[in-house]
């Protein structure tokens, strides 16, 4: 894989994203103008209302929009253009996509509850590998699944447990560690800490720093949740409706509130809630 020449991981300049129009729906553009840059080793946090967007850009970012069969709803870009480690990603090549995938980790929304129940940990955390290569050698292997499985802070005694015999925090840890297995150089998590516990939740966002430290990846993770925004995000951008509301730190954004989402957004926080769940801006905001 290329470097990034220009030394930014993530860039997107003025992306447009489409779902193509199917059967009697029309086509949806979900994505307007997006231009933006994620610096090697920054988190950037993501948020918005619900059906601002985010999903999409993840799926872009991450690649798995281009595994998509077009039946299953593939977004397409269609203005402008992301890179991600160098990439365009517009038009990318089928052939390219695997490649591309490697080096970009992805926590799908509801990864806990999409773990495959008739596999057990170990076997869950390796797949990414076996994938790529059958025949890699069964002790390193085997040595890798256990460093990943400390880095997401569970026992090795979890190694041979199948997904119901965990928590949903423990799933969610999981899920965490096969999106890191390969050593992405790029991290793209949708909601990593929504539906598990309070008390996990901080551990899990307090991990995703750690690991950040560690790996030194850049990382795009989406959440309505400030606290877990706070912990392990640089800066945050705010999409609305397909379009980037606005980007800055989290105090700079919430100072500076222009844009009525994230009016709303600072004043949900003002009255308390810390998890902003999809705000209700009326018809016309
Ligand atoms: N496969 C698809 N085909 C057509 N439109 C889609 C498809 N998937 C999503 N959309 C539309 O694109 C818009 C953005 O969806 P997306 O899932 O990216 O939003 P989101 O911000 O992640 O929302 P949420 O917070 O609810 O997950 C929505 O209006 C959604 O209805």
């Amino acid at each position: 894989m290329r470097g990034a020449a220009h030394g930014y991981p993530i860039v997107l300049n003025d992306l447009s994203v489409e779902y193509p129009a199917r059967g009697a729906s029309p086509a949806y553009v979900a994505l307007h103008g997006l231009s933006l840059t994620v610096a090697p080793g920054e988190v950037l946090g993501l948020l918005g209302s619900a059906g601002s967007g985010k999903s999409t850009l993840a799926k872009v970012l991450s690649g798995v929009a281009f595994e998509t069969r077009a039946a299953e709803g593939r977004p397409l870009i269609t203005g402008g253009d992301a890179m991600v480690l160098g990439q365009s990603l517009r038009g990318i090549p089928k052939r390219k996509v695997p490649e591309f995938r490697f080096h970009v980790g992805y926590l799908p929304q509801d990864a806990a509850a999409a773990l495959p129940a008739d596999r057990t940990v170990a076997e869950i955390i390796a797949e990414p590998i076996l994938e790529r290569d059958r025949r890699y050698n069964g002790r390193a292997l085997a040595t890798r699944v256990a460093t990943m499985l400390d880095g997401v802070r569970l026992s090795l005694g979890k190694l041979e447990k199948y997904p119901y015999e965990l928590s949903g925090g423990q799933r969610q840890r999981v899920a965490l560690a096969r999106a890191l297995v390969l050593g992405p150089s790029v991290l793209i998590a949708d909601e990593p800490t929504a539906g598990i516990d309070l008390t996990v939740r901080d551990a899990v966002a307090q991990l995703i720093g750690e690991l950040r430290d560690q790996h030194t990846f850049s990382a795009v993770i989406i959440s309505h949740d400030l606290p877990v925004l706070r912990s392990t995000a640089d800066r945050i951008a705010v999409l609305d409706r397909g379009e980037l509301a606005a980007i800055g730190t989290i105090d700079e954004v919430l100072d500076d509130p222009r844009h009525p989402y994230v009016m709303a957004l600072a004043g949900a926080l003002d009255a308390g809630h810390a998890i902003i769940d999809d705000l209700d801006l009326g018809p016309t905001a």
